[in-house]
C-alpha cells in the first residue's frame, strides 16, 4: 500500500491540489484563533490530514461509499477529516459534516464557501441528536469517521445514521485490535458486522492506518442511540 498512497498526491487533478493548497492556508490561518489542529507545516498536513483521509481513495472497498449520487456523513469532523479532502475529490457524492463545536463549524462553513464545494453540507449537532432526528435517520448510503471515539462508541454514533446494507467505514491507528475486541457487544446491539480490515502504512515513515469496514445489517432499534453523553460514559461492552 505504501507506493500506491504515494501516488494518492500524484493523481490528483491542478484543480484538485489548488483546492488542498487553498484549506490548508485557511487551517494555518483559523488555527490562530481557534484550535483546529496540532500540525501546521505542509508536509505534515498533506501526508497526516490529506494523504490520510484519503485512504478511501485506494481502498479496495470503496464503492461501497464512493459512487455518484451517495450519501456519505462525516461525524466528529472536527477541521474537516476526513470529508472536506473525500468532498474535493469525489464532487459527485454528497457529504454531510457533523461536529457538536459551533466554532469548528463555523470554520467549514468558510472553507466550503472558499474553495467553493457544492456537495457538502455542515451540521452543528451532537451525533446521539441528530441520530434521532427522522431527515437524518437511516439516511446514507454511507459513514465515515476519524479520531473521535473508540470503536464501540463510535458504532452507536454512526450506526443510526445508516441505511440498511449500507456501510460504515472507521480510521483507526495503532490501538485497533484491541477496540475490535471490546466491540463484539456493540455490533451486535447496533445490526453491524465487520466485513472488511484493510492495513496501510503513510509515506514518509508516517505510521500505520487501518480502514474498518462494517456494514448495517438490519434497521436499528428505537433504543439507539442513547442519550448525548451516554454512549461514551456508559459503552456498550
Ligand atoms: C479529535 S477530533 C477529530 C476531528 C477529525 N475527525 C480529525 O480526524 O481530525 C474529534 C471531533 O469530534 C467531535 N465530537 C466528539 N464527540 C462528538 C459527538 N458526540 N457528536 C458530534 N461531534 C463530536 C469533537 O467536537 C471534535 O471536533
Amino acid at each position: 500500500m505504501d507506493n500506491q498512497l504515494s501516488m494518492v498526491w500524484d493523481r490528483l487533478s491542478d484543480h484538485q491540489k489548488s483546492a488542498f493548497e487553498t484549506f490548508f492556508q485557511l487551517l494555518v490561518e483559523w488555527n490562530e484563533k481557534i484550535n483546529l489542529t496540532a500540525i501546521i507545516d505542509w508536509p505534515d498536513v498533506r501526508i497526516k490530514h490529506f494523504i490520510d483521509s484519503l485512504l478511501i481513495y485506494v481502498s479496495n472497498y470503496r464503492s461501497f461509499l464512493m459512487e455518484p449520487g451517495r450519501r456519505v456523513i462525516d461525524v466528529g469532523t472536527g477541521a474537516g477529516f476526513p470529508g472536506i479532502p473525500l468532498a474535493i475529490v469525489y464532487p459527485e457524492v454528497s457529504f454531510t459534516l457533523v461536529d457538536s463545536l459551533q466554532k469548528r463549524v463555523q470554520f467549514l462553513q468558510t472553507v466550503i464557501s472558499e474553495l467553493g464545494i457544492e456537495n457538502v453540507e455542515i451540521i452543528h449537532a451532537r451525533a446521539e441528536d441528530l441520530g434521532r432526528s427522522p431527515d437524518y435517520r437511516e439516511q446514507f448510503s454511507g459513514a465515515v469517521s476519524r479520531a473521535v471515539a473508540k470503536v464501540n462508541v463510535l458504532l452507536e454514533y454512526l450506526s443510526p445514521f445508516v441505511e440498511k446494507h449500507g456501510w460504515i467505514c472507521m480510521y483507526k491507528g495503532p490501538q485497533v485490535d484491541d477496540e475490535l475486541q471490546f466491540s463484539k457487544v456493540a455490533q451486535s446491539k447496533l445490526a453491524v458486522h465487520l466485513q472488511h480490515q484493510e492495513d496501510f502504512r503513510l509515506p514518509d515513515e508516517a505510521g500505520t492506518r487501518h480502514l474498518l469496514w462494517f456494514q448495517k445489517i438490519s434497521s436499528l432499534s428505537r433504543k439507539y442511540p442513547r442519550k448525548a453523553g451516554i454512549p461514551s460514559k456508559q459503552p456498550l461492552l
